[in-house]
């Protein structure tokens, strides 16, 4: 048998040899340009050339290899090409092995170096400051809705939204006890609720314990006798804990969004592959107007501009005040955007750029 493998091996190596060449040759270029990027200040991680390198391999490859498998590698190759550039920081919403921390890899891939951290504030806190260069935040979970917290730290922050992720989510019961033996449940909220009726199914008698992430929940089910936690393999694994049961959730298309955020903004990739956010106030006109609300959409309803979502805050600056998060289609510099926008700046008392982003990774 190794006779007849040998050859077909022998072109394998070669083939390898041709590829390590290749990708060094392509990783310089990618130091050249950090090199530019340094000196003139622009953003180490460009989105929206990101996408148009995804879209252009995928566009030349004719198989075998599939598609995702053609991106997961590229993944690896961007993430490397981007901590040449620069030694990269990623914040996420931690502990270890968050659905955020999952997420930040699944866009970021193996190079770069992250770090958890508490709370959402934290991280945009972070990434003002300078002592990290991305943050990766949960905005909104396709059973569950908009991360509030997210939404309002906008409001104060010039972070700019660069990148979206989406990471569909299944949740695993992991524990050191058998089911009989589990009388404690600890999760997010919000990942306690998305198991609602598995939870009420198989476990109608355990006390179900809110706690600060997922991970910390398995952390907590690792020590405590009786204990188990609602949480993502990642974080079983990081524990070493045993999943009892695996994909719980209630919905099995369960996604959740995620949002980069960095300094600077992200260019446009075109041909209707972009999306932004915006902030929108309409002050006391919002109450006291028949309409307001209506008016406020027009502008970019008139230009072709679709609207995905909106999102209602209170402002907390008076009672029945909201912010309206918007996201439609298209990049900020587009000429029918600018116009939109400049006809809604002149009765809106505040119309907030977020950022503008690829459609999907
Ligand atoms: C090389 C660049 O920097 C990064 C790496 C990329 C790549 O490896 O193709 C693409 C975009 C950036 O995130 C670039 O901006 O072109």
């Amino acid at each position: 048998m190794s006779d007849a493998l040998e050859p077909i091996r022998q072109k394998i190596d070669a083939l390898d040899h041709d590829l390590v060449r290749l990708l060094n040759e392509r990783l310089g270029l990618a130091a050249e340009i950090g090199k530019v990027k340094r000196s003139s200040g622009g953003s180490i991680y460009a989105s929206e050339r990101e996408d148009k390198v995804l879209r252009k391999v995928c566009g030349l490859n004719e198989g075998p290899i599939k598609d995702e498998a053609l991106k997961a590698i590229y993944r690896e190759i961007m993430s490397a090409a981007i901590a040449l550039e620069k030694a990269t920081k990623i914040v996420y919403l931690g502990p270890e092995a968050t659905n955020t921390h999952a997420a930040a890899i699944k866009k970021f891939g193996a190079s770069i170096d992250y770090e958890g951290m508490g709370t959402i504030a934290d991280l945009f806190t972070a990434v003002e400051k300078g002592e990290a260069d991305y943050a990766v935040i949960p905005i909104e979970n396709s059973t569950e809705g908009s991360v509030r917290e997210a939404l309002d730290n906008f409001v104060e922050s010039d972070l700019k939204i660069v990148a979206q992720i989406y990471l569909e989510i299944s949740h695993s019961l992991i524990s050191n006890e058998s089911l009989e033996g589990i009388t404690k449940v600890y999760s997010k909220d919000q990942a306690l609720a998305q198991c609602r009726h598995w939870l009420q199914r198989h476990l109608p008698h355990a006390q179900l314990i809110d706690a600060s992430s997922t991970a910390r929940a398995v952390e907590i089910a690792a020590n405590e006798p009786g204990a188990a936690a609602v949480a993502g393999e990642l974080a079983a694994q990081h524990h070493d804990v045993p999943v009892i049961a695996a994909n719980i959730q209630d919905k099995s298309d369960n996604t959740t969004r995620f949002f980069v955020l960095g300094k600077k903004p992200a260019g446009a990739v075109g041909s209707g592959r972009d999306m932004s956010s915006f902030l929108i106030s309409l002050g006391d006109q919002a109450s006291s107007h028949s309409g307001a609300l209506l008016k406020m959409l027009m502008p970019m309803a008139e230009r072709g501009i679709n609207l995905s979502k909106i999102e209602s805050r209170p402002s907390k600056r008076r009672p029945w005040d909201y912010y309206f998060f918007v996201d439609v289609s298209g990049h900020y510099q587009d000429a029918n955007m600018q116009e939109a926008l400049s006809e809604l700046s002149a009765f809106c008392p505040m119309v907030k750029w977020l950022g503008s982003y690829p459609v999907v990774n």
